[in-house]
């Protein structure tokens, strides 16, 4: 099964080096990872650097990937709608996208089978363009998932959705990954999310990589402290998970 290391990543736009020095032992199959840090630390450039869009130093190690780099799929943060393709298009462009032509019975099945599972099989028929905010974000990860990514580098991902549905998308995609062996990157801004569904947490604070490991090793009062400015505490939900507690601002 695939597995990836980071060496020694950075990435500059222009004479600006906004990321480096980078470097993640392993990322395991089946495992789901939290990008974590404030606005602007870094963390879609990390992904970009990853998924090859921009070049920069140190080596990103793909292993036993079936596909080499294009088993690495990157879902941005925006995503624009195409206005001349219905739902349905658009997941199965996806779909084909770096292949033949020749359309797939399994390739339709798969098609379904994601929209149904985000819960999207009623908006099959309509047009880019006539969606809201959350059903774009919904469709852009089904048209992530279609490609059967082996990494899947999601940006923000559940930004857009309600409450229920970011369950619903984080569950699904952490199952999802531990059953099929992808590795997953989410970059998130809702700290209980990596507390809930990421065994691990890497931290980008200033383009460069404040800490990683153990997602409850990571999340700590003095993180937030240093990285975030503000004052919580860490306790537990009346379901027993570890919930960050917002005090205030320092
Ligand atoms: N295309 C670009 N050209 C020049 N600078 C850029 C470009 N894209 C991003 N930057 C700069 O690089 C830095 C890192 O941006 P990046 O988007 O990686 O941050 P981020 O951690 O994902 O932020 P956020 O949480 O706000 O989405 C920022 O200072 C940003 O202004």
């Amino acid at each position: 099964m695939v597995s990836l290391k980071l060496r020694g990543l950075g990435a500059s736009y222009g004479r600006t080096t906004v990321l480096s020095k980078v470097a993640v032992e392993l990322l395991a199959p089946g495992t789901t990872t939290a990008i974590i840090g404030p606005n602007a630390a870094g963390k879609s450039t990390l992904f970009k650097r990853i998924a090859g869009l921009i070049s920069g130093p140190g080596t990103v190690v793909l292993s036993d990937a079936t596909r080499g780099e294009r088993s690495i799929c990157y879902m941005p943060q925006d995503t624009g709608a195409n206005a001349v393709l219905t739902v349905y298009e658009s997941l199965l462009l996806s779909a084909k996208q770096g292949g033949g032509w020749r359309v797939k019975d399994e390739e339709l099945f798969e098609i379904d089978s994601i929209l149904k599972a985000l819960r999207i099989e009623n908006l099959a028929f309509r047009g880019l363009d006539a969606l809201s905010g959350g059903q774009r974000q919904l469709v852009s990860l089904g048209q992530a998932l279609v490609r059967r990514p082996e990494v899947l580098l999601m940006d923000e991902p559940t930004s857009a959705l309600d409450l229920h549905r970011q369950i619903d998308v984080l569950e699904f995609v952490a199952d999802l990954a531990s059953r099929s062996g992808m590795i997953v990157l989410i970059a998130l801004h809702d700290l209980n999310h990596a507390l809930r569904y990421c065994a691990n947490t890497i931290v980008i604070a200033n383009g460069e990589m404040a800490s990683s490991g153990p997602t409850t090793e990571v999340i700590t009062p003095s993180m937030l402290r240093d990285i975030y400015h503000i004052d919580a505490r860490i306790e537990a939900c009346s379901r027993g998970r570890p919930m960050v507690i917002v005090d205030g601002a320092l």
